[in-house]
């Protein structure tokens, strides 16, 4: 198995309303590093998994939908919360959409997400694919 790994950050402000979030309950901001890891079973027939301009660009166009915004007021996070988690898994699940009817999507075995919120805490999201 191959993987290409291309990292960006963005920043979000965002509550967490539940008991056990204690004070990030309140409106608060985060800067989180997204790492989005490309899985592929076969190198393509340019010996790459993704060229790494087009998947940085993929990934830039996910994280714009997120960056400066107030995820309470995010329609895709409406009644949701935006945990590392749960950002992880819509963030593996956009890029996911926009690869998905390209030649080299379709040979994806899987795209993971780690999303690092402070150097000391960090989640991913493992999303596998049919290729
Ligand atoms: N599993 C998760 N736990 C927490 C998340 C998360 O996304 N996933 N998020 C937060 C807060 O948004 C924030 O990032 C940290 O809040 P904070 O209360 O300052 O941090 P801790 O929980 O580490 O520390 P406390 O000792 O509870 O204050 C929180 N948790």
């Amino acid at each position: 198995m191959f993987s290409l790994t291309i990292r960006r950050h963005f920043m979000i402000a965002h509550s967490l309303p539940r008991e056990v979030f204690g004070p990030a309950q309140a409106l608060h901001g985060a800067t989180f590093v997204a790492e989005v890891t490309f899985r592929r079973r076969a190198l393509s027939k340019d010996a790459i998994v993704l060229d790494i301009g087009a998947a940085g660009g993929i990934i830039e166009a996910v994280l714009a939908g997120l960056n400066y915004k107030n995820l309470d007021e995010h329609p895709d996070f409406a009644g949701k919360l935006s945990t590392t988690e749960a950002l992880a898994e819509y963030i593996a699940q956009t890029v996911a959409g926009k690869l998905k009817d390209s030649d080299d999507g379709r040979e994806l075995a899987g795209i993971d997400v780690t999303l690092r919120e402070n150097p000391d805490a960090w989640a991913t999201y493992a999303l596998d694919l049919s290729a």
